[in-house]
């Protein structure tokens, strides 16, 4: 399986739980792993055969700034839904860490797989 790589994608949005959390921005970081095959686009040299991760890291950064989640659970589950949907992405891995909030730990997040690994 070929994959397309977006690694430690900081992402600004309005997220959390907590008062205090509705009233500020806060920036979540984001590894995705987007499955599709390579060949084609290799093939020909051509960006229209692949998925294009300038333009799906905008995508992401409109989300960010979008929408206002209480739970990280909910930010991940929405965001690769609609890129699933938006750019026919048969499998996605997202990891999403949210620095800061738990300050004994590096980061804490969650990570989800969705779609259908293909076996090539
Ligand atoms: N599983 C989760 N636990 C917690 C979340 C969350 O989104 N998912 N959020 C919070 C607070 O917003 C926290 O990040 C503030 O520091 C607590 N636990």
């Amino acid at each position: 399986m070929d994959l397309v790589l977006i690694e430690a994608l900081k992402v600004d949005t309005v997220i959390g739980v907590y008062d205090w959390e509705r009233t500020l921005t806060q920036t979540l970081v984001l590894d995705l792993e987007l499955a599709t095959d390579l060949r084609p686009a290799a093939a020909d040299d051509d960006i229209a055969q692949t998925l294009d991760y300038a333009a799906i890291s905008e995508r992401i950064a409109r989300f960010g700034a979008e929408h206002s989640f209480e739970l990280v659970e909910t930010f991940a589950e929405r965001l690769v839904d609609a890129l699933r949907q938006e750019y026919g992405i048969a499998w996605i891995r997202l990891t999403l860490r949210k620095p800061g909030a738990v300050p004994a730990a590096n980061a804490v997040g969650v990570r989800i797989e969705r779609g259908e690994r293909s076996a090539t």
